[in-house]
């Protein structure tokens, strides 16, 4: 996928009719939560409202660039991939971008299972089959001594926005979903307790334990060799899922897996 200008915050502008900022776009394995393992045609969007300090898709939000793309060309490519029944609309993140819900219609008319990979911080109506929703936690956040690219410029901006509780219980809500937590170590697990009580008494939907999941950070597979075993014994002693990096495991971090 060709790269060719910067996008944070911005609408796609340079092509007429429903167009997005299109980051890359590739066919793979599903590696996250509970449909790991399954192909998949990514579409990831560039810019995202949050700045993680650990953001795997550097390029989508501490430095945003992209190709804008029409739908139209952007449902041709999805469907030249043959065998893909499963497409994740991903990012940055890809619900601050109205036509996300244009391309999300064109999917599901022509019979794509869709997943929407979103921080949590924004709803939108869409046909969505699968809300993977990650929720991010203060151990997120880019204090100076984590900031990738400055001095802490974001921490205050993340952390105001990275909570949206009353976007997280319509998204569970309204939305077949999974809660996927980025866990650095023992020190998040009392803040998804309370978070996820807090998302309980704010959805009418019930929150099984089934649909929360703990995903060990890490972008590299020395990364996930270092962290996986004790996040996996965290998803067994609170009774929540673990989910794999497939991706990472098969193809370390390669761009477009
Ligand atoms: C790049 S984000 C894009 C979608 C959306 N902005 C979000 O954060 O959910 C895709 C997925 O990668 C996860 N992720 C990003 N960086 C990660 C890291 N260093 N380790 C583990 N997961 C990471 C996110 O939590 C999210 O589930
Ligand atoms: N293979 C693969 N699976 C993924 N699941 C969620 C991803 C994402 O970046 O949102 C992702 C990704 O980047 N690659
Ligand atoms: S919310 Fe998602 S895309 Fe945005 S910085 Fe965090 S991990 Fe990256
Ligand atoms: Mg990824």
């Amino acid at each position: 996928m060709p790269v060719s200008s910067t996008a944070d915050e911005q609408p796609a502008d340079d092509v007429d009719g429903a167009a997005l900022p299109v980051n890359e776009l590739f066919y793979s394995l599903q590696g996250e939560g509970k449909l790991t393992g399954t192909p998949s045609v990514f579409v990831r969007t560039s810019g995202c409202n949050l700045r993680c300090w650990f953001c795997d898709s550097y390029h989508t939000s501490w430095e945003p660039t992209h190709a804008t793309m029409s739908v139209d060309d952007i449902v041709e490519e999805v469907q030249s991939h043959d065998d893909a029944d499963h497409v994740v609309l991903t990012g940055g993140e890809p619900l601050i971008h109205d036509d996300a819900v244009t391309l999300l219609e064109q999917l599901d008319d022509l019979g794509y299972h869709t997943t929407v990979e979103t921080n949590g911080t924004i709803h939108r109506d869409a046909p969505i089959d699968l809300a993977s929703i990650s929720p991010k936690l203060a151990s997120s956040t880019p204090s100076p001594e984590k900031d990738p690219k400055g001095d802490g410029e974001w921490a205050d901006r993340h952390e105001e926005r990275r909570i949206d509780l009353d976007a997280l219980g319509a998204l569970v809500d309204d939305y077949n979903a999974q809660l996927k937590f980025v866990v650095t170590g023992p020190d998040d697990l009392p803040e998804i307790e309370s978070l996820l009580a807090d998302v309980r008494s704010t959805a009418a939907s019930r929150i099984p334990d089934s649909d929360v999941l703990l995903m060990p950070e890490g972008t590299t597979r020395d990364e996930l060799d270092a962290r996986r075993n004790e996040v996996a014994e965290l998803a067994m002693e609170y009774g929540y899922r673990y989910t794999p990096r497939l991706h990472v495991d098969l193809w370390n971090d390669a761009p477009e897996t």
